[in-house]
């Protein structure tokens, strides 16, 4: 379809899917995503690799690398004990700015960033065929915002209720570059992945095949 009257824009508009929950298409440029993939294959270089993390004695089918703070279900450690033991990398400054930026705009609120210092990201690559169950991101001590960003295929997101794994939801297909905000109400609802678009990713974001997603969160940990 033609983008001179910017019908790519006017179809995917910004949207808050419940209160605390806002969805900004196509927020970071190719030319981020590109420079986020980058930073991707460095971090997946180590300390700690790429992994699929166990849940009850299954493998995931997603494949995981952390900042700041290793996740592995269902706790934070500094250092990956179910992988290698080593310390993770550092959750870097640059990734603090954007996810500042990110809560003012989803919010609108210029100042809606400025009390909020993510300390984790859970980096997941996604093959065509990887899946994410409904779940809620929990093993947080804080119920600061997730910050959501999709880089790559396409897939199907499917953002829920807070009481309950099943109806009501929505699914929406967050693609590359969009942004994702759950907080406030929305902060403890369900979601999932039930299918990546093969071969979807656009020329120029980095990935020609795969999906990246980034969720920034606050763990409230100390130490
Ligand atoms: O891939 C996504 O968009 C969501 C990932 C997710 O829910 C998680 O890592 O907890
Ligand atoms: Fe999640």
């Amino acid at each position: 379809m033609s983008t001179l009257f910017g019908d790519d824009l006017v179809a995917r508009p910004r949207r808050e899917l419940a209160p605390g929950a806002v969805w900004v298409p196509g927020w970071l440029t190719l030319e981020q995503q590109a420079w986020i993939v980058a930073r991707f294959r460095e971090w997946t270089r180590g300390p700690v690799p790429l992994r699929a993390a166990m849940v009850g004695g299954h493998e995931m089918s997603v494949k995981t690398v952390c900042l700041g703070w290793h996740w592995r279900p269902y706790q934070y450690t500094r250092e990956a004990v179910d992988v290698n033991g080593n310390r993770v990398l550092g959750f870097p400054d640059w990734m603090v700015r954007l996810g500042r930026r990110a809560l003012v705009e989803a919010t609108g609120d210029p100042h809606a960033g400025d009390d909020y210092t993510p300390d984790t990201a859970l980096v997941n690559y996604y093959d065509d065929t990887a899946r994410m169950g409904m779940h809620q991101d929990k093993d947080e001590r804080s119920l600061a915002p997730v910050v959501s960003l999709s880089i790559g295929d396409t897939c199907t997101f499917r953002f829920g209720n807070t009481e309950n794994r099943n109806k009501p939801y929505e699914d929406i297909a967050l693609a590359s570059g969009d942004l994702f905000v759950f907080g406030g109400p929305s902060r403890l609802a369900y979601h999932g992945i039930p299918k990546v678009h093969s071969r979807t990713a656009p020329d120029g974001c980095g990935l020609d095949t795969g999906r990246i997603n980034i969720t920034m969160r606050v763990t409230g940990l100390a130490g």
